[in-house]
């Protein structure tokens, strides 16, 4: 079975973020992903990874938060020097949490020039991060109205364009659901750039066993080609994230 990691800005909300950390342990994940872990300071954070032995494998940039803000810069053109202000500082929190992943967010824009902006950024943030591991993130733009990057088609190209060996696709399940109709057939399609899985019901994006997903299926499918990267957890629990944990000891 694929390692699970625990969104810690989506599940065990009723705890306040530090405390999130043991809840995942114990709840069986052996990881976790923070989307915006700026308002707290690092070593805190990295203090409660270290302690329940879980640790951080990816947050996003750039650095506002999960209440308001635009979600990235990165394909804005004209805000390039914004984008590289905050890339310094993601980066900077990244090293402190050791996370694994950075997923640089794309933000709203659209045409031709956006696509060049994007991929002029990530060719800088990838040259000037080599040891750090960059996602990019399809996003379904119902969810996320004006989003720029919404097409796996695109992202490969990116990807490929770049050819950077730090740079890869972050394969959010649910995004990949509402985007193409198949989940598992987008899987299969875009496997050998893909780095981190985020997981989720369909249609609701509550737990993975909510709706029309066949996750078991997928799982199976993800060892038998050999994905050794994490599996998180990104969804809003139906009722209590402890109550809806189901998945997860059925898959472990
Ligand atoms: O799927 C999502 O919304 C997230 O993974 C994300 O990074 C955008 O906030
Ligand atoms: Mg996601």
């Amino acid at each position: 079975m694929p390692q699970f990691a625990a969104n810690l800005t989506t599940l065990f909300t009723e705890l306040q973020m530090i405390d999130r950390f043991a809840a995942a342990a114990e709840a069986g994940f052996t990881g976790v992903e923070i989307l915006f872990p700026y308002d707290i300071a690092a070593q805190d954070l990295y203090r409660a990874s270290v302690k329940t032995g879980l640790p951080i494998v990816l947050i996003n940039a750039p650095p506002p938060n999960w209440a308001g803000g635009p979600r990235g810069f990165a394909a804005v053109p004209g805000l390039e020097d914004r984008f590289r202000r905050d890339f310094e500082r993601s980066l900077r929190v990244a090293q402190a949490l050791r996370a694994r992943h950075i997923h640089v967010m794309a933000g709203r824009a659209e045409g031709a020039q956006a696509l060049e902006t994007l991929v002029a950024n990530l060719s800088w943030a990838a040259d000037r991060a080599p040891h750090a591991s960059l996602t990019i993130e399809p996003v379904n733009d119902t969810d996320m109205p004006g989003y720029f990057l919404t097409d796996y088609g695109m992202a490969i190209d990116i990807i490929d364009r770049i050819a950077a060996p730090n740079l890869g696709l972050q394969l959010d399940t649910y995004h990949a659901q509402v985007i193409t109709g198949d989940m598992q057939a987008c899987w299969r399609k875009v496997a050998p750039l893909v780095r981190h899985i985020q997981i989720a019901g369909h249609p609701g994006r509550n737990e993975p066993d909510v709706g029309t997903l066949d996750y078991p299926s997928l799982f199976a499918e993800l060892d038998d080609w050999g994905y050794r990267g994490w599996v998180s957890a990104e969804y809003a629990p139906v009722r209590t994230t402890q109550s809806g944990l189901g998945w997860l000891h059925v898959a472990g």
